[in-house]
């Protein structure tokens, strides 16, 4: 411990002090979703006018963007965005915040390879171990390639992080940084408990039909998600698995419910796999040091490959929209970027390569505008819409009416499977405009 007490308090600096490696013009990479470095950017905020041209990227950014609050004008300080969830969608679609595309698979290889390497890369962890570790806590991602592109390597050590086990690359060493600063103490951003709507539980329990014992689950991001694991919860199943990239507080209630046991994993026996965490300050107080949970880095997590090999996995996530060829927008509306592609066409590809897996994408049938109720299922995306999984991936989509196939069926087939989940209001148009679009035959059935 002593030897790696001395490095420690030898790269030890205040948060200003860190603050002052950043010269104008540089990239910073702040550390994604909840380890994003909210101390240091509110001290960067105070060099404003000494900096020009600082470009910050993170991924959903759930704190204050203190530098984008200071300058408003974007010359100082300009963000991009992995994944515009959290505090990014705030900022989002103005010249303060950019977006940038990617499949949250390949994050640590884009860092390693395609990205403009960071001059200085910021990342929260806990503090260090008496082996002269830090560990990530609620996010591993691609911090790990993020270190070994940098050239400047800082960790804002806070004690409320939760010490989350591995897993791979889920931790650094004293060796691997070149200044530590200890936060001010800050809580880390916890959300709120979410309750699942009447749609998002009929959705869930039509997904609730096809899950069986042993199977493996991954939930997505949102609402009906988030309803199917508190659905599994309440149900028979048992010796259930966890491979995801998120783990949410879905997880726990499986958990706590005696519904995982990782027995039948094919791989990563007994572990509860994931790659970050989002959610209540009571899940992170159940992943804190817990040892049926391992984190990963996002490219083992998310690789369709690794994915595929898990047998019976069940992949659930959610869209904004989807039009009758079996395209899926999950990100967007029209070109306002809402959201990103992050894990989910990784999934729906791993999803359908395992062995009896199944891949579910859900949406509410409907969506209602300043009063205004449209159609979820469109005939065509709405245009500027980003395709966040292409029409050859796409396996099952499930709203409140049922769930539609669409691998392995061909445009009329997928017009009618999806014309008979749609809301009964809009088949009609619906039907209309597929035989316009000439994916309707005379012979379909109605459901
Ligand atoms: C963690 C994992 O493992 S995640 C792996 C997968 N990753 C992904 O799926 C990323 C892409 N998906 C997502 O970001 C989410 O699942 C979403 C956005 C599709 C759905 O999430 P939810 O929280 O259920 O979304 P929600 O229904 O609140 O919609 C988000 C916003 O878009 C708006 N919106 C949604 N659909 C539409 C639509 N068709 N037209 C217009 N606005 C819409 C909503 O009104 C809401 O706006 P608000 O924030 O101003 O209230
Ligand atoms: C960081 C990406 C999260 C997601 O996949 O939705």
């Amino acid at each position: 411990m002593n030897n790696f007490m001395e490095e420690y308090k030898r790269k030890l600096v205040t948060v200003d002090e860190a603050a002052k490696v950043v010269k104008s013009g540089d990239w910073v990479e702040y550390g994604p979703v909840l380890n994003c470095a909210v101390d240091f950017d509110e001290a960067l905020a105070k060099r404003k006018d000494e900096l020009w041209d600082v470009k910050i990227r993170t991924a959903i950014g759930p704190y204050t963007h203190y530098t984008i609050e200071a300058d408003p004008s974007g010359e100082h300080f300009v963000w991009s965005s992995w994944h515009q969830a959290g505090q990014d969608r705030k900022y989002a679609n103005s010249k303060n915040l950019y977006f940038c595309p990617m499949n949250l698979s390949e994050l640590p290889q884009m860092t390693r390879q395609d990205a403009i390497p960071s001059d200085v890369f910021v990342v929260q962890t806990t503090p260090m171990d008496k082996h002269g570790y830090f560990n990530f806590g609620l996010s591993s991602l691609h911090a790990i390639a993020a270190i070994e592109t940098a050239k400047i390597v800082i960790f804002e050590v806070n004690d409320k992080m939760p010490r989350c086990l591995g897993g791979n690359q889920e931790c650094a060493h004293i060796s691997q940084v070149d200044y530590v600063f200890e936060s001010k103490g800050k809580s880390v951003a916890a959300l709120p408990a979410i309750h699942p709507n009447e749609v998002e539980e009929k959705i869930a329990g039509f997904i609730l039909e096809r899950l069986y014992n042993g199977c493996c689950i991954q939930l997505g991001i949102g609402g009906v998600p988030n309803a199917v694991g508190k659905m599994v919860a309440q149900s028979d199943l048992k010796d259930l698995g966890v491979h995801t990239e998120m783990y949410a507080d879905a997880y726990v209630d499986m958990s706590k419910a005696g519904k995982i046991t990782g027995a039948c994993k094919n791989i990563d026996k007994y572990k509860q796999v994931y790659s970050f965490a989002m959610g209540t300050s009571e899940m992170y107080d159940f992943i804190d040091e817990n040892p049926g949970l391992a984190s990963y880095s996002i490219d083992y997590t998310n690789d369709p490959a690794v994915i595929a090999q898990i047998d019976n996995f069940v992949s659930i996530n959610a869209a904004v929209e989807m039009d009758l060829f079996g395209q899926i927008c999950s990100e967007s509306i029209g070109t306002k970027q809402i959201s990103g592609t992050g894990g989910q066409l990784d999934f729906v590809i791993g999803a359908y390569h395992s062995k009896g897996g199944q891949s579910f994408v859900c949406l509410p049938s409907t969506v209602t505008i300043k009063g205004n109720v449209s159609s979820r299922i469109k005939p065509t995306i709405t245009p500027g819409g980003i395709v966040t999984d292409p029409r050859t991936c796409t396996d099952m989509v499930v709203t409140e009416y049922g769930i539609a196939k669409i691998k392995g069926q061909n445009t009329w087939q997928r017009a009618e499977n999806l014309i008979n989940i749609a809301h009964p209001d809009f088949r009609d148009e619906l039907i209309k405009e597929a035989e316009n679009m000439k994916i309707w035959r005379r012979s379909n059935k109605r459901g």
